[in-house]
């Protein structure tokens, strides 16, 4: 009898023929994303799990994995694994695994994207454009942004998509970049020129700021009120990473109170945003919902990713990706 795999979400059809070699396989194919209850309803027989971080699920924790005694393997379609809690995996000899390298440039095109439309004002001024507020009488000064190409970008998070962000403003904007990371990157430094400093300095002196670093207890809120203050009042901060990084109440009042410029968001401290939230107010505020990896390619890359890792450990193999031990 194959083992049993339940996913979170509806697997792309070539690789759930690529899955069904090896396991059985049931989705979760209601409207919207799963809940907790359902979940913790659909493990109990399972060995591989299948899924990405998702706010309606939570952290797999103590309490799903109790629910789940035959569970060998959870397979993240996305890097980021703070959906895990290792320890509790760990306790239970389950692997996790994720899907880093596949999806590295994508995110990296989309933190340029949130640089350049925050910076160019893009989405304000296509809203402009698309209302018929552009007259023969409309005033230029009025649609002026920033200049992104020879200013200064500072990483915050000098990992594999750290570096993909860096190539691009290094080589195609000819920018200076700085950068903050639990370790120096003397590759990185070579490669891009990039200089290694403490985040104090990064934040002063930085015209754009990407927050690119995992979420991990050291990482929670990096990003806060003391730290908005020490940006230049013309800077524009970019998260792409996840939004319990930022401390989204200072990223508000900072905002609010012209300490910044601007900034572009892919990410929220609660996901799907409310819709009162007053970053969805600001004409300064990109925003875009959680799409760091969105491609068609990309996703179909991770997805098969995600499935190998699985099968891996199904059949008694070592993952390619494993996580948190
Ligand atoms: O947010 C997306 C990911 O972690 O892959």
């Amino acid at each position: 009898m194959k083992p049993k795999v339940y996913s979170t979400y509806s697997v792309p059809e070539h690789v759930k023929e690529f899955m069904a070699t090896y396991c059985d396989i049931r989705e979760w194919q209601g409207d919207g994303r799963i809940t907790r209850d359902v979940l913790l309803k659909e493990i109990t027989d399972v060995e591989g799990l299948y899924t990405a971080g998702s706010s309606m699920v939570g952290v797999i924790d103590d309490e799903l994995l109790n629910h789940a005694p035959l569970l060998k393997v959870i397979s993240n379609v996305s890097v980021g694994y703070n959906n895990f809690d290792v320890e509790a995996m760990n306790k239970r000899n389950i692997i996790g695994t994720n899907t880093p390298y596949v999806l590295d440039e994508t995110v990296a095109d989309l933190a340029f994207a949130l640089i350049l439309s925050t910076a160019r004002r893009i989405t304000e001024l296509d809203q402009f454009v698309k209302e018929g507020s552009w007259k023969p009488t409309t005033n230029y000064h009025e649609t002026y942004g920033l200049d992104v190409h020879g200013t200064t970008l500072g990483i915050i998070g000098m990992g594999r998509i750290g570096e993909a962000i860096a190539r691009r403003a290094k080589f195609g904007f000819n920018m200076d970049v700085l950068y903050f990371n639990r370790n120096r990157k003397p590759e990185a430094e070579d490669k891009y020129g990039a200089e290694y400093c403490d985040l104090t300095s990064l934040l002063t002196r930085a015209d754009y700021i990407v927050l690119m670093t995992p979420l991990t207890p050291e990482t929670f809120q990096i990003i806060g009120e003391e730290e908005f203050k020490l940006m230049k009042k013309s800077a524009i901060f970019i998260n792409v990473s996840r939004g319990q990084t930022v401390d989204e109440q200072a990223l508000i009042h900072a905002l609010q109170n012209g300490e910044i410029y601007g900034a572009g968001l892919d990410v929220f401290e609660k996901e799907p945003v409310d819709q009162d939230n007053p970053l969805l107010q600001m004409s300064n505020v990109v925003t875009v919902p959680h799409i760091g990896s969105a491609t068609a390619r990309t996703e179909a890359a991770m997805a098969m990713r995600a499935a190998e890792n699985l099968v891996a450990v199904l059949t008694g193999k070592e993952p390619i990706d494993p996580v948190g031990k």
